[in-house]
């Protein structure tokens, strides 16, 4: 039976990235995103904006809601210090299996935890699974209906403490409207908006990122 897109895309890493060269992994897949086949990883222009937030805040623990194939996480794990950690939530099993397999072609496995799972499920068990008290940073690119569910349960669990930051894909497009208007109206959140486009395309988009006040 035909490969699956993802099962394409760690191909193409397999083929023209260096083992444990996360630089040239992340160039690999915007290359394959561009010339052969549309994925809707976070991109090159917007990975930049991702990649200014990291380097700004040098968040020691780190969760990612919707890891698909792995190439935001590439990019945050890759500018995290040797002892932080990045914990990345993904239900497909499949998406899991390809990512895990782009992340170690990355070097970059000691740094990541994917844990197979939905984020409903896993958010109430940092605290005794993984012993996190609270994430200094959290991105979210998962289903877009579930990003305002999830950031009042990472509320409600005590999961953001005073300053932690929470970056959002696809404000724009395809859009999280129910999303950005708690973040941009609650007194909880001081929130901005990074304008930038689609991922490989010129269509707009952006980043939303919105500081907890505790
Ligand atoms: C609740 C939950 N828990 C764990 N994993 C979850 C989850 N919900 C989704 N996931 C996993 O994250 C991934 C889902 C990501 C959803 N992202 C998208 O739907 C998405 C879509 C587009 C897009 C834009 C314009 C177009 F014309 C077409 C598509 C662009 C993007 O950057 C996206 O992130 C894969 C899925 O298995
Ligand atoms: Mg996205």
């Amino acid at each position: 039976t035909r490969s699956t897109r993802p099962q394409r895309l760690l191909k193409a890493v397999q083929k023209n990235a260096t083992r444990g060269d996360p630089q040239s992994v992340i160039s690999a897949i915007d290359h394959f995103c561009r010339h052969s086949e549309w994925a809707m990883n976070i991109g090159d222009e917007k990975g930049t904006i991702l990649d200014s937030v990291v380097n700004e805040l040098n968040p020691e623990k780190v969760l990612e809601l919707g890891t698909y194939c792995g190439y935001s996480t590439v990019r945050i794990a890759r500018l995290l210090p040797p002892g932080a950690r990045l914990i990345t939530l993904e239900f497909n099993g499949d998406y899991a299996a390809i990512a895990r397999q782009v992340i170690t072609w990355a070097g970059l496995e000691d740094r990541v935890q994917l844990v197979e799972g939905a984020s409903e499920d896993w958010i109430p068990r940092m605290k005794e699974h993984f012993g996190i008290e609270t994430f200094d940073l959290v991105f979210l690119d998962h289903w877009k209906d579930r990003y305002l569910p999830d950031t009042k349960l990472m509320e409600d669990c005590g999961l953001l403490r005073k300053g932690t930051v929470l970056l959002a894909d696809n404000v724009i497009c395809p859009g999280v409207p129910d999303y950005l208007q708690y973040v941009r109206n609650s007194l909880s959140y001081k929130s901005c908006y990074f304008k930038s486009h689609l991922e490989y395309t010129k269509a707009e988009d952006g980043l939303e990122k919105s500081v907890f006040l505790g």
